[in-house]
């Protein structure tokens, strides 16, 4: 394994990176959970809050279960021969569930990834799961744009990369400023898209973000 793999691989967000701490046994998340609930100022024990803190946990599970994942295994599998196609390859308006690492707020959102293939393709649905590889954990928008992007540079090693996402945060619609129309727009342009404005202007056109109104918009409704 090469340094650039390497350094995807150990990147923080991994949980055996996450502050060197172990992982707390399920009882003790369990009653994390009981504690906020109380903090929230209601009783952890009666009726209806009883399977809360299994369900939280069980929640978790999904929404965090990006750090299990390893986006070198999940992009390897490539189909090797492009079969002579030398175009821009463009999955567009993949749907994702993050939660920001500020609030642990929901952030939904859209992501727009391409690449233009080297020698090797990669199997179109893997696009669709390194987004959610990222998205599901703590993230920062732009931390999450920018490790989509470079994983695929680094594993498939393309002529580039082009990702693009949109998202509506929740942090910023339920609470604090209550902003329910802002849509965070991010995007990280690699090899042939950061250099060449009209294969990147080529990009942007088919993932229709030169043209508001098919643009993502409010996600939140
Ligand atoms: N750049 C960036 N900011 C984010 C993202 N998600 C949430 N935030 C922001 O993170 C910031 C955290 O700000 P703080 O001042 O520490 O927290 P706060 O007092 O709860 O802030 P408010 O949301 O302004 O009430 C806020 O401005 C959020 O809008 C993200 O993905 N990227
Ligand atoms: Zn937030």
């Amino acid at each position: 394994m090469d340094a650039l793999v390497t350094s995807i691989v150990d990147a923080p967000g991994f949980r055996e990176d996450a502050g060197g701490a172990l992982r707390p046994s399920r009882d003790e998340a369990e009653a994390a959970v009981r504690t906020l609930i109380r903090w929230a100022g209601d009783d952890p024990g009666r009726e209806g809050l009883a399977g809360t803190p299994d369900r939280v946990l069980r929640a978790y599970g999904e929404w965090f279960g990006g750090y299990e994942e390893d986006p070198v295994a999940l992009l390897e599998r490539t189909f090797g021969e492009s079969g002579g196609y030398d175009g821009i390859v463009l999955l567009r308006d993949i749907r994702f569930v993050s939660h920001c690492e500020h609030h642990m707020a929901p952030v939904l959102g859209r992501a727009h990834v391409a690449y233009l293939p080297g020698a090797r393709v990669v199997g179109i649905s893997k696009l669709t799961r390194i987004v959610e590889l990222y998205a599901r954990r703590l993230q920062i928008q732009e931390r999450m744009t920018a490790q989509i992007a470079d994983a695929i540079e680094t594993v498939l090693r393309p002529r580039g990369v082009a990702v693009a996402v949109e998202a509506t945060h929740g942090c910023m619609v339920t609470r604090g400023v209550h902003k329910p129309g802002a849509v965070m727009v991010t995007s990280r342009m690699l090899g042939a898209f950061r250099d060449r404005p009209e294969i990147r202007a080529e990009f942007l056109s088919a993932a229709g973000l030169d043209r508001r109104e098919t643009a993502a918009g409010n996600l939140f409704g």
